[in-house]
């Protein structure tokens, strides 16, 4: 068995006493792509926010390797290796490709340093490496805001890579791509996973088949179903409350 490279207990949190996520245990493997589906307001975007640190837990531990996390503000848990990627791609459209990946290395102290700074060599060829995965080699010269949605969300994919993080968060990160779109992200996520981690949010069955090792299925703050992506949707339970809407 791979070891446990994240491990949430008893994650609790209450928005005017009303509990979002509630008593929660969920665990990620090393190499695992773990997918949380669950219907609307299930708390799986508020899972994640407290996994980054954008939203405080009431209770409860969130271990990544030997850390702590609810212990740590947002911009730690980024440098401690948790990239997160939020449903709308959020790229800086009047930059290109290559300068995008460039000011997204955690080497980099910020914008005028990166555009003006000697390159090097080895961040070139990294940033070369990650435009070959994520489908955008031939559009490294072009500005960001010209790119499709699609692209705009593999270029978001890229930005995070290169924080060379351990454990990638991402919400909804086939929304709005087409079918072929779709297929390739599914390749080049589980491509991406190797070495790493990913806890994915997502409500495209098909694109969740082809892509999860594991699937938490959330309802009203807690784990309803926990399992293969066959176990879980051969589950009455899950059934009764999400897939047979
Ligand atoms: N900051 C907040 N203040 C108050 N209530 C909140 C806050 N954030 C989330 N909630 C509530 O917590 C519940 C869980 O929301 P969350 O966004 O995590 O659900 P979700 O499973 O991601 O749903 P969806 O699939 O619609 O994105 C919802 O009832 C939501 O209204």
């Amino acid at each position: 068995m791979s070891a446990m490279i994240l491990s949430v207990e008893d994650l609790t949190v209450s928005f005017d006493g009303f509990k979002a996520v509630d008593s929660l245990n969920f665990y990620v493997e090393e190499n695992q792509v773990h997918v949380v589906i669950g219907p609307n307001g299930a708390g799986k975007t508020t899972l994640l926010d407290m996994i980054c640190g954008k939203t405080r837990p009431s209770a409860g531990s969130i271990r990544f390797k030997d850390l702590q996390l609810a212990n740590m503000i947002e911009y730690q848990i980024t440098r401690a290796g948790v990239g997160r990627k939020f449903q709308n791609p959020s790229v800086y459209e009047d930059l290109t490709v290559r300068e995008n990946l460039d000011i997204s290395s955690p080497d980099k102290r910020g914008i005028f340093n990166c555009l003006f700074a000697r390159k090097d060599k080895a961040l070139q060829a990294e940033i070369e490496h990650i435009a070959e995965m994520i489908f955008l080699h031939d559009q490294l010269g072009r500005k960001a805001g010209l790119l499709s949605h699609g692209q705009k969300q593999w270029l978001e994919i890229g930005m995070l890579l290169m924080q060379r993080p351990e454990l990638l968060l991402l919400d909804e990160p086939v929304a709005g791509m087409s079918a072929g779109e779709r297929e390739k992200t599914a390749g080049l996520l589980k491509q991406i996973a190797k070495g790493r981690a990913m806890v994915i949010i997502e409500h495209d069955m098909e694109f969740v088949k082809s892509v999860a090792d594991k699937v938490t299925v959330l309802h009203q703050g807690k784990t309803l179903a926990y399992g293969s992506m066959d176990q879980v949707q051969n589950d009455p339970r899950v059934i009764d409350v999400y897939l047979g809407h």
